[in-house]
């Protein structure tokens, strides 16, 4: 495998637990890679794991070299994360945040905040700001980190509608532009949206690997989530039973 990030039988353990093994997969420049599976199951710890944060078996590669033989510094330059959202604490206002991410040059600060519908909020203090506006602002710094791995943990939590949809048009954008995105979502439709390829972890220690189009199967996420997801045409969606 050749991609910017390789992951080889790379096996994570957390808290005596072996949440996956046996995971080999290449995330590519200008590709997405969705991570898939129920609460638990062991996605955010696979983020870590990329991340180089928490110890792993089987080997991890960026840029062609191990990701173990990198330090912190050189890992930040190459690799973005997007978590919960961060303390608040310092007073910031979202422009200092942003000139933060930027690294004090606010080239493009404008630009940014438009594409994430935050102009208004520049000169806010992020402690004043709801979840869902704070999500965009970390949104935002994102862009603005030119960085060429992301690693994201729920980019669309706290979104609205408008939002969701504004988040995975951004992300296909990024993406289009090159970037090797790894992201963790709850959304299915979301998912089909922009997923190349799709990690699915059961949350009972397998981990699979493939395209997304051979990979979103109704009856794979079905047992996957332990739930009913049902085909509406070429699309799969949950199914709540019987409408009202
Ligand atoms: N610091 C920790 N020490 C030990 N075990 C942990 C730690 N953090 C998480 N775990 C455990 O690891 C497992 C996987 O957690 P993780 O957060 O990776 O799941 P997840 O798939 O991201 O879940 P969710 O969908 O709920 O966000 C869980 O059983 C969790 O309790």
């Amino acid at each position: 495998m050749s991609g910017i990030m390789n992951l080889s039988n790379l096996t994570v353990v957390r808290g005596g637990q072996t949440l996956l093994s046996g995971l080999s997969c290449a995330c590519n420049a200008g590709e997405v890679v969705v991570v898939l599976g129920p609460n638990g199951a062991g996605k955010s710890s696979l983020l870590l794991a990329m991340a180089g944060l928490i110890p792993v078996a089987g080997t991890i590669t960026l840029s062609g070299q191990l990701l173990s033989a990198y330090d912190r510094r050189e890992i930040c330059r190459q690799i973005a994360w997007q978590g919960d959202l961060p303390p608040t604490e310092f007073g910031l206002t979202v422009r200092q945040r942003l000139l933060l991410a930027a690294g004090e040059a606010d080239q493009g600060i404008e630009a940014t905040a438009a594409t994430m519908d935050i102009a208004l909020l520049l000169q806010r203090p992020l402690g004043e700001l709801s979840s869902g506006e704070r999500q965009r602002v970390e949104l935002a710094a994102l862009m603005l980190r030119d960085t060429p791995v992301w690693l994201l943990d729920e980019p669309t939590a706290h979104l609205d509608l408008k939002h969701q949809i504004r988040c995975i048009q951004m992300l296909k954008a990024q993406s289009a532009n090159g970037r090797a995105i790894i992201t963790v979502l709850h959304d299915l439709q979301q998912a089909m949206a922009i997923a190349d390829h799709l990690i699915l972890i059961d949350g009972k220690g397998a981990a699979e690997y493939g395209k997304a189009a051979e990979l979103f199967d109704g009856n794979r996420l079905s047992q996957l989530f332990d739930a009913p997801v049902i085909a509406r045409g070429s699309v799969l969606i949950p199914d709540y039973g019987e409408e009202r």
